[in-house]
């Protein structure tokens, strides 16, 4: 292996130091506190080791975490009347709903339901609007989790050609956004794409976020480059009998071999999205007090 490692865990540590900061600080002069409420409907096991992680690092910052678990068969009349409150709370500067929701639920209607300055996924039209018209955004997490990585791994990414694989609109759109106004060169590729392995042995920057598990083959790297792999798959682990372990959408030990720097899968992007939440929630906060987003949490 010749790449370096892209620690995540450690990085979001540092970023969630940071936004301690910033909360006490926050306290302190403006006698106030960033509030984040996230929504659970169903019951998903994977979403709810999500929810919990969220409270349990919102209270570790010294932020107000409000943490409501719906029924399955919760109505979207019944959802919508509670996103109506929260957007009213001044004490709530920040409204999550885990995905996924029920299929009896619409997604895109939920998201449009919350006030865009309280949308901390960065999801509805307004903030992706205003992401990719250069406004002040709320920026969806996970990508803005990997610009940071980028930043810190590249410094200036001026020029850079990056191939963005997925074109999601919780990542691969944003995720795209973000190294445009970062002055690179930017490819979406996703299913449809032709002869993909050629368009990625020409990135420089390659994300990797299409959710099939080890996609992406060292042969598909260009030597040097930097691959950040935001896929996450459960898969039977193959010596542990009864256990599991997560795959990302990069094969990592062939990929590490040409590549200059990758992040793993667990311990990589996974990380920041929960930190990059409590970020948000921070800047959701300062805007809402009239007061400029610290600098480091924002793209
Ligand atoms: N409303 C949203 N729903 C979902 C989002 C989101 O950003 N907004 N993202 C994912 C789930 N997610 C946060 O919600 C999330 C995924 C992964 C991790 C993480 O830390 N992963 C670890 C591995 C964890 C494990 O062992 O399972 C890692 O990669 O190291 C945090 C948050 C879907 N829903």
């Amino acid at each position: 292996m010749t790449a370096t490692v892209i620690d995540g865990k450690a990085f979001a540590a540092g970023l969630r130091d940071q936004i301690a900061a910033h909360v006490a600080r926050l306290k302190q002069d403006h006698d106030v506190t960033p509030g984040l409420a996230v929504i659970l409907v169903g019951d998903d096991p994977a979403s709810d080791v999500y929810v919990s992680h969220k409270h349990k690092a919102t209270v570790a910052v010294g932020m107000e975490s409000f943490e409501y678990r719906l029924p399955a068969d919760t109505t979207e009349a019944a959802l919508f009347e509670l996103i109506d409150k929260l957007n009213a709370d001044p004490a709530v500067h920040g409204i999550l709903c885990q995905f996924p929701v029920p299929d009896h639920l619409d997604e895109r209607r939920t998201v449009a339901r919350i006030d865009p300055g309280k949308d901390v996924d960065g999801l509805s039209v307004t903030n992706a609007g205003l992401l990719s018209t250069g406004g002040p955004a709320l920026v969806s997490c996970t990508p803005l989790g990997c610009l940071m990585l980028l930043r810190d791994q590249i410094g200036d990414m001026t020029g850079k050609n990056a191939v963005v694989i997925g074109r999601s609109n919780l990542f691969g759109k944003p995720m795209a956004q973000l190294l445009l106004q970062a002055n690179c060169t930017v490819t979406i590729a996703h299913s449809r794409t032709q002869n993909i392995e050629a368009l990625c042995r020409g990135a420089d920057i390659l994300v990797a976020a299409v959710g099939r598990a080890e996609m992406v083959q060292g042969d598909w790297v260009k030597p040097g480059a930097v691959v950040i792999d935001v896929g996450i798959t459960r898969v039977a682990h193959p010596e542990k009998e009864g256990k599991t372990k997560l795959l990302g959408d990069v094969h990592f030990q062939s990929a590490a071999d040409v590549a200059g720097a990758i992040t793993p899968v667990p311990g990589g992007v996974g990380p920041m999205t929960i930190a990059c939440l409590l970020a948000n929630t921070v800047t959701a906060c300062c805007r809402a007090h009239g007061l400029d987003a610290p600098e480091g949490l924002t793209a």
